[in-house]
């Protein structure tokens, strides 16, 4: 997938929000987005999961699933949990239930998404993200108002995507993913996004390249990042 010198503004003559950004994403990337508060990031991420077109430039090569957790999730909707999952996972031909249980969500599911506290209607948010099998997974703010256990478990469940294949951006300003491995980072500074790459605390790193047959990339890249390297596909 590729971003190809992409601005965005949202309205005309007021200015760029995003300034000309490039970038490459392949199957099985993480990343870690960060910036200030107005900086850009849930902007970013919306033209990421196409939910906003570039003023500017283009986005190309967007898988055609698309998991998509906002900061806040909207939960004033005349439906129970059960009710909005059950409809979310009829639209993706999926199911919800192992992943409410993975994020601990299962006790609540008969309540109404009214009467859900802010942290457990993120989950909501998570869960309907994370079920269907999106190649492109997007959390805004994952962290944010999540309990001890599910803080801890979505660290997990990200690295369990990106082994899969999937490319999964996530905005956050907690550092939720230290951990793992080989993890993108990208900050936005005043519109402009740039990558912080190939700085061990050692100093430079060796960049080695190696051939494997297409079907075997994503599962390939997956290993070594479970290993702690810095796998990414590139292109010739
Ligand atoms: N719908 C909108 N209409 C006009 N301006 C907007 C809109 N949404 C965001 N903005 C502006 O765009 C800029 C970037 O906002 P964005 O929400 O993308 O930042 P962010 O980095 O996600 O911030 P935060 O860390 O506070 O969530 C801000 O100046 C914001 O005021």
């Amino acid at each position: 997938m590729h971003l190809s010198n992409v601005s965005f503004r949202y309205r005309r003559r007021a200015p760029d929000v995003i300034r000309a950004a490039d970038a490459t994403l392949s199957p099985g990337d993480v990343v870690e987005l960060t910036g200030a508060n107005g900086a850009g990031k849930s902007t970013l991420l919306r033209l990421l999961a196409g939910l906003t077109r570039p003023s500017r430039g283009s986005v190309t090569g967007r898988p055609a699933s698309v998991g998509f957790a906002p900061d806040r999730f909207p939960a004033a909707q005349p439906f129970t949990v059960a009710a909005y999952l059950t409809h979310m996972a009829r639209v993706r031909g999926s199911s919800w239930h192992s992943w409410a249980d993975r994020v601990d969500l299962t006790p609540l599911v008969r309540l109404p998404l009214r009467e859900l506290s802010k942290g457990s209607a993120h989950k909501v948010g998570l869960v309907q993200a994370l079920m269907g099998e999106p190649g492109l997974l997007i959390l805004d703010e994952p962290f944010a108002g999540l309990d001890a256990d599910t803080r801890e478990a979505l660290p997990g469940i990200v690295e369990e995507m990106a082994g899969k294949g999937v490319i999964v951006v996530v905005a956050d300003h907690q550092a939720g993913l230290r951990g793992v491995p080989g993890v993108r980072q990208w900050q936005l500074l005043d519109g402009v996004l740039k990558e912080a790459v190939g700085l061990s605390p050692a100093g430079d790193r060796v960049v080695v390249e190696v051939d494997v047959l297409p079907g075997e990339a994503a599962e390939f890249l997956a290993r070594m990042r479970q290993e702690g390297y810095q796998a990414r596909e590139v292109e010739r």
